[in-house]
């Protein structure tokens, strides 16, 4: 594909950008058109949700034009012809030449699935019948039908696993903690500090405790050490009774290294290599998830998440919700030389979310090498980051409010609490504080509104807001249940697709991930060693040398 900036679109866009974007008032903008809202927010309804969802794209710097152009940009770099070559199995993650088929996992619509020719939905060991796996091993557990070496019902489950073995588990458990089993505790244990594994042992009962070792590849140095700790942990507290079988699981592509460390590979839920890390929470490593809220709240997970695949896959592109929102990312960083994108969840469930969504569009897009291998000549994936709100009005807002960077935000609320608590009293404040700040963000407030209010002249400045800044409002017309949220990491998913498509990344691999593991392995060895390390610079040298002194003393 030619390089997205040559395309003709490119050019027409950075014209409109002169001629209009630069100048684009959004208090103007609305003043002007009493009908803005209707024309740049969309619905999504589905029979696959239970409530609709509202995307407010219209407090961004868009005009009719604006999407006319972005969407013609999307058409002439091949966006749909990407998305339907992801959706029928071809290896669009051309650097590992493999598939792309993490919609497989959620495809509770019976689309004909297929990768190398293989119906990978109904074949032996496919996705259906690790489903069937799943089901019946978590409504085990989860009834007390599973039992441990003891005898007793197992209450605790320890996930181990890192990056996408970790992320999607941890965020989705915590989202959906309204719909989890009461009587379970649940650790993850991703960091090699050893601290992380200690913590999530100490009050673990080894009759009581489940392990799932997490990892696709099975080789991950953090996640082969820990589950051997928590083997050991357990082999040793046990005083050699303990049954592996029946307090470890694995959920990995890798039978063989799977069995080698000790797992009945019956007690292992497999998965494809088509399934990226970043994109495996809908397969077996979602385990932890369907045995903390049951297979029925995961099958609504995985209905919500198909029916946003259905919408991707289908809806004409100006009615498109993941491609008008990957396409306004593009316009914002390579037109406007934004570097961030800020999601804040006015949600304490999702909490993790925006860290969960950083791993997903950073090491997605974090990439600056196009399909020819040729280093590409504008700004590729954001630098995704986020908090809670409330909570991060109180912390780094600040400098959205006033700082000099453009940070395209997106705000994301449920009309409706799971705890409506106080007569619903936080709920609704909650809810002003979402409206507030994108109004805030958008209309600022003026010189004349801050002397109106008799502020001294010196102080004028400083309590200035020049406002215009752009977001995006999510709305859940309910509560965000497990259909609703699957639905949302779709949208989320798909846009870092259409990001990717544009910019001509592969979106799907990691290299940059490796370089930092090959030395930390090298250097492993070198701790053990005499000497300060072999062939480092002198700053490294330096630090070896002084951590070797003070860790030995
Ligand atoms: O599941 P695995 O194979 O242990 O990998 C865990 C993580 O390992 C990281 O190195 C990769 O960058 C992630 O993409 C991946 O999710």
């Amino acid at each position: 594909m030619p390089p997205a900036n040559t395309l003709p679109a490119w050019a027409e866009l950075q014209t409109h950008r002169e001629n209009v974007g630069k100048n684009f008032v959004l208090k103007e903008a609305f003043a002007s058109d009493k009908d803005r809202f209707e024309k740049f927010s969309r619905t999504f309804s589905s029979a696959g949700v239970s409530a609709d969802i509202i995307f407010d794209f219209s407090k961004n710097f868009l005009t009719g034009e604006t999407l006319d152009l972005l969407l013609k940009l999307a058409q002439q770099a091949g966006v749909e012809r990407k998305r339907d070559a992801m959706f029928a199995g071809e290896k669009i993650n051309f650097t590992e030449k493999r598939a792309v088929l993490h919609t497989a996992l959620r495809n509770v619509g019976g689309w004909e699935m297929k990768v190398d020719g293989k119906d990978v939905m109904n074949c032996s060991r496919g996705v259906n019948d690790v489903l069937k796996h799943m089901k019946e091993f978590s409504d085990q557990v989860r009834s007390g039908e599973w039992k441990g070496f003891s005898g007793k019902k197992l209450n605790t489950i320890v996930n181990i696993g890192i990056g996408g073995s970790d992320l999607g588990p941890v965020m989705v458990t915590e989202a959906l903690r309204y719909y989890g089993a009461n009587d379970m505790t649940l650790h993850f244990v991703s960091n090699i500090d050893g601290t992380h594994m200690a913590e999530a042992l100490k009050h673990s009962n080894p009759d009581t405790t489940l392990f799932l070792v997490a990892s696709k590849t099975f080789t991950t140095a953090e996640t082969c050490t820990n589950a051997n700790t928590a083997k050991h942990w357990f082999l040793e507290k046990t005083g050699g009774k303990g049954d592996i079988a029946k307090h470890f699981v694995a959920l990995s592509t890798n039978e063989a290294e799977v069995t080698k460390f000790g797992i009945d590979s019956r007690n292992m839920f497999g998965f494809e290599s088509w399934v990226g890390g970043r994109y495996s929470v809908w397969s077996a490593i979602g385990l932890s998830v369907v045995i903390y809220i049951g297979f029925d709240n995961f099958h609504k997970f995985l209905s919500g998440a198909h029916a946003m695949d259905k919408h991707f896959r289908e809806a004409p592109l100006k009615h498109n919700i993941p491609i008008i929102g990957g396409l306004l990312s593009v316009w914002y960083s390579d037109f406007f030389q934004a570097q961030t994108h800020l999601v804040a969840p006015f949600d304490q469930y999702l909490h993790r979310f925006p860290a969960y969504l950083q791993q997903l569009s950073m090491e997605s897009n974090g990439k600056s090498i196009s399909s020819d291998g040729s280093s590409v000549k504008y700004t590729t994936g954001p630098i995704l980051f986020g908090e809670p709100c409330t909570n991060a009005q109180h912390s780094f807002f600040q400098l959205v409010h006033q700082g000099t960077k453009l940070i395209p935000t997106d705000f994301i609320l449920s009309a409706k609490s799971h705890n409506p608590i106080s007569g619903n009293q936080h709920q609704k404040m909650l809810a002003s504080n979402y409206f507030a700040q994108a109004e805030a963000l958008m209309v600022g407030k003026t010189d004349d509104q801050v002397k109106a209010e008799g502020t001294p002249d010196d102080l004028t400045p400083h309590k200035r807001f020049l406002g215009n800044r752009p977001t995006t409002s999510i709305l859940v017309g309910g509560t965000i249940g497990p259909a609703e949220l699957g639905a949302l990491i779709v949208y989320y998913e798909h846009l870092t697709f259409v990001e990717g498509a544009v910019w001509d990344v592969n979106s799907f691999d990691q290299w940059g991930v490796e370089l930092g593991k090959v030395l930390a392995k090298k250097i492993l060895k070198e701790l053990d060693e005499p000497g300060d390390g072999e062939g480092h610079d002198n700053s490294t040298v330096g630090l070896i040398g002084v951590f070797k002194k003070y860790a030995n003393s």
